[in-house]
C-alpha cells in the first residue's frame, strides 16, 4: 500500500491563539489517521446542492417555515503520501502505542465533539482540550525532530493522548499547552522545562532564534548525538517502509552515519521571505519581518523570547547554517528591503545563492568579480576568500539574488554551473565526500576480470554532479533527467570539465531504458529522486534491466525504503539483489533532514 487517507481539518485553537497567534501553518496542518465516520456521505452533499436551488425559488407566504438543523460538522478526508512527514508521524505514534501497550481506539479523540462545540474558539469543549498541562514525561523523539508523550484525555476519563513536543528531548519533565487536536493526536508548544535529558545540552547553542526558529532545531544535541538520531531515522524508516526486509532479515546492519565536515555555516543556499500582512490597503506602511517560518510558539526559552519577533515569520538577520557569504548577502539585501518593503504587494521569497570563482592570484579580486551578486551599501559586490588547499586553488564566493542567473560550485575539482533557482545540492562541504562514496561504490571488477568495459547510469541526474564526478572510473556514462534545463547544463559541465564519456537524456527515468545500450552485468546505476522516490514503473524496468550495482541516494529514507522493499521483493530479478550497506550521509547538521544511501548489489 503506497498510499492512504488521512484526514485535514486543523482549525482547533484556542481563543488566545486564535486572537493573536493565527497563522497559515494553524490552518494547513493535516489530521491524519481517523478513517471510520469522516467524509461527508453523498446524501448529504446531494441535499447541500437542493437546498441551494430551493433557495432561489420564490418563498410561499403561507407556508410556516421550518427552524433550520444545525450542520453537523465533519472531518474532510485528504490524500496523504505515506512517507511524508504526517504519513510517518502515524506510524511513528503506532509504535509508541505499542511501546505503551495502548490501542488506537484508548488515543482517539472526539474531535466531532470540538468541531461542533458552540464556539469553535472558546467554547467550553474547546477550552478543555486547548488547556496547560504541567510535569509531562517526553517518552520519545519523532524523525522530525519533535517529542512524543502521553497526556490524560481531559474529557474522558481513562483515555490517554498522544502529544507532539516540540523541543521535547527523551528523558524531559516539561509543561505544554495543547493548541490543536487531531483525532490521534495533539499538538502542543513547550512552556518550561521542569528537569532535563541527559540529552538537553544548552551549553551547544549558537543560534540567537533557536527554539523559536524551524531551523537549527536540533542544536542542543552534541554532534555525535545528532548523527545517532539520525540513524535510528533510517533504522525506523526500513522498520515502517521495509516490514518484509526487516521480516527475512535482508538487511545489513545499519552504517554510522557520515559526519558533514562543517556543522554551521554549511548551506549553500537560504531563502528568507516575508508574507504580506492582513491589511485592507494592501500598502504595507511598516516593514513585515523578512526570515524563516517560527516553530509553533514555544516559550521555554525566555531570555531569547523577544528575539526575532513574534510573527509567524521569523525577522532573522543572521542564518548559523550558511555561508559567510550568504550571511553577507542577508545583511545587504535586508538593507535593500528597509528601503523597497513599500513597493511590494503581495509576500515574496529571496533567493541567496553561493557562487564560486577560481581566481586568478595575479590579479585584485574585485576585478575578477564580472558577474552580478549581492551589493554592500557602497554598491560593490560583497566576497569571501577562500583557499582550496587541496587543489591549491584561490576561491572567491559571492551571493546570488537572480534565480536566473547562472552559479559555478566547485567540487572535488570539477566546476559546476546550473541556474541559481534550480536544484543542486545544498552543503559543498560534504560532496566530496558523498561523490568518493559513490565513487567508491560502483562496480569496481567483473566476474570476466578487471579488463573489462564498465558502465555507469546516472538517474535523476540533474546538473551531472555524480556522472561527472565517477566518470573517470567508467567507460561510459548516461544520465537522465527530467528538467531540460539541468540537462543543458550537464552537457556543457561536462565539456568544460574535459569529460567525453557522459551522454544525457531529458525525460522521466524510464526513458532511460529505451535507448540504454551498456552490458547490465558491467553497468551499475545511481538512483538519487526527489523526496517522492522512484515510480514503480521504473523500478520495475530497473529490474528487468538487472544492472550489477545499484547506489540509491535519497533525501527521504522513508521512500527510499518502501522502494528498495518494492525493488526486491516485487520486480521480475528482485530476488537476485543483495544489499550490501545503507547509511546516512548528513546533508544538514542541526536540523533533523538526513541522506540515505544504500547499496544493492546482484548476487
Ligand atoms: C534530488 S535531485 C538530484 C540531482 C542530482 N543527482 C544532484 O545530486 O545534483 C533529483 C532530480 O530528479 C529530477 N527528476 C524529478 N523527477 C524525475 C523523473 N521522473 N525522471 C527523471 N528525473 C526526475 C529533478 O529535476 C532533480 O534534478
Amino acid at each position: 500500500m503506497r498510499q492512504f487517507w488521512l484526514l485535514q481539518r486543523p482549525i482547533f485553537r484556542s481563543s488566545l491563539y486564535f486572537r493573536h497567534n493565527l497563522t497559515k501553518s494553524h490552518y494547513c496542518a493535516p489530521i491524519f489517521g481517523m478513517t471510520e465516520n469522516i467524509t461527508t456521505p453523498a446524501s448529504t452533499v446531494k441535499q447541500i446542492g437542493d437546498n441551494k436551488r430551493l433557495s432561489s425559488t420564490v418563498a410561499d407566504p403561507t407556508k410556516q417555515t421550518k427552524a433550520k438543523k444545525p450542520k453537523l460538522r465533519r472531518y474532510k478526508a485528504k490524500k496523504v503520501d505515506a512517507t511524508s512527514p504526517m504519513g510517518v508521524l502515524e506510524f511513528e505514534v503506532n509504535d509508541l502505542l505499542k511501546s505503551q501497550d495502548l490501542s488506537r481506539e484508548q488515543v482517539l479523540n472526539d474531535v466531532t465533539a470540538i468541531l461542533n462545540d458552540k464556539s469553535r474558539v472558546d467554547g467550553p469543549i474547546v477550552l478543555q482540550y486547548h488547556r496547560e498541562v504541567k510535569n509531562v514525561k517526553v517518552l520519545e523523539i519523532t524523525s522530525n525532530g519533535n517529542g512524543l508523550a502521553l497526556i490524560d484525555n481531559p474529557v474522558e476519563p481513562g483515555k490517554k493522548q498522544v502529544v507532539i513536543i516540540p523541543f521535547g528531548l527523551p528523558g524531559d519533565m516539561v509543561n505544554i499547552k495543547v493548541f490543536k487536536t487531531h483525532p490521534y493526536y495533539v499538538e502542543s508548544d513547550l512552556l518550561d522545562v521542569i528537569e532535563k535529558s541527559p540529552m538537553r545540552r544548552d551549553d551547544l547553542i549558537r543560534d540567537k532564534y533557536f527554539g523559536k526558529s524551524s531551523g537549527s532545531q536540533l542544536e542542543f544535541l552534541t554532534y555525535d548525538d545528532q548523527l545517532k538520531l539520525k540513524r535510528k531515522t533510517i533504522m525506523n524508516a526500513y522498520k515502517f517502509f521495509a516490514p518484509r526486509l526487516v521480516a527475512e532479515n535482508l538487511l545489513p546492519q545499519f552504517g554510522t552515519t557520515v559526519a558533514s565536515p562543517l556543522q554551521f555555516g554549511y548551506r549553500t543556499k537560504i531563502t528568507p521571505h516575508f508574507d504580506m500582512p492582513r491589511i485592507k490597503e494592501k500598502k504595507l506602511t511598516e516593514r513585515p519581518p523578512l526570515g524563516f517560518g517560527q516553530k509553533g510558539r514555544p516559550q521555554w526559552r525566555k531570555d531569547t523570547l523577544h528575539i526575532g519577533g513574534h510573527a509567524s515569520i521569523l525577522d532573522i538577520d543572521e542564518c548559523v547554517l550558511a555561508t559567510e557569504v550568504l550571511n553577507i548577502g542577508l545583511t545587504n539585501e535586508r538593507r535593500k528591503f528597509e528601503e523597497e518593503f513599500k513597493n511590494y504587494k503581495k509576500g515574496a521569497t529571496i533567493l541567496l545563492r553561493e557562487n564560486t570563482i577560481i581566481l586568478d592570484p595575479s590579479k585584485p579580486t574585485p576585478e575578477q568579480l564580472t558577474e552580478e551578486g549581492s551589493r554592500d551599501e557602497n554598491g560593490n559586490i560583497s566576497y569571501v576568500e577562500v583557499e582550496d588547499e587541496e587543489h591549491n586553488v584561490k576561491l572567491a564566493k559571492t551571493c546570488v539574488t537572480n534565480s536566473r542567473q547562472i552559479v559555478t560550485e566547485y567540487v572535488d575539482g570539477y566546476t559546476f554551473n546550473f541556474s541559481a533557482g534550480e536544484f543542486f545540492q545544498n552543503n559543498n562541504a560534504i560532496l566530496p565526500v558523498i561523490t568518493k562514496y559513490v565513487r567508491d561504490n560502483l562496480q569496481n571488477s567483473t566476474k570476466d576480470g578487471e579488463n573489462e568495459s564498465r558502465f555507469l547510469v546516472d538517474a535523476y541526474c540533474g546538473s551531472g554532479l555524480f556522472s561527472i564526478c565517477s566518470s573517470k572510473g567508467v567507460d561510459k556514462v548516461i544520465g537522465v533527467e527530467i528538467s531540460a534545463d539541468s540537462v543543458s547544463f550537464a552537457e556543457k559541465n561536462a565539456k568544460a570539465n574535459g569529460v567525453e564519456n557522459c551522454r544525457f537524456i531529458v525525460g522521466k527515468a524510464e526513458k532511460l531504458f529505451e535507448s540504454i545500450d551498456t552490458a547490465s552485468d558491467r553497468t551499475s546505476v545511481i538512483l538519487d529522486p526527489p523526496r517522492k522516490g522512484c515510480d514503480e514503473l521504473f523500478l520495475k524496468q530497473l529490474a528487468a534491466y538487472n544492472p550489477a550495482k545499484i547506489v540509491y541516494i535519497s533525501c527521504n529514507v522513508h521512500s527510499q525504503a518502501r522502494d528498495v522493499e518494492y525493488f526486491l521483493k516485487e520486480t521480475e530479478n528482485g530476488s537476485a539483489y543483495q544489499i550490501e550497506s545503507i547509511r546516512g550521509f548528513d546533508f544538514f547538521p542541526q536540523t533533523h533532514h538526513v541522506e540515505s544511501v544504500c547499496i544493492m548489489k546482484r548476487v
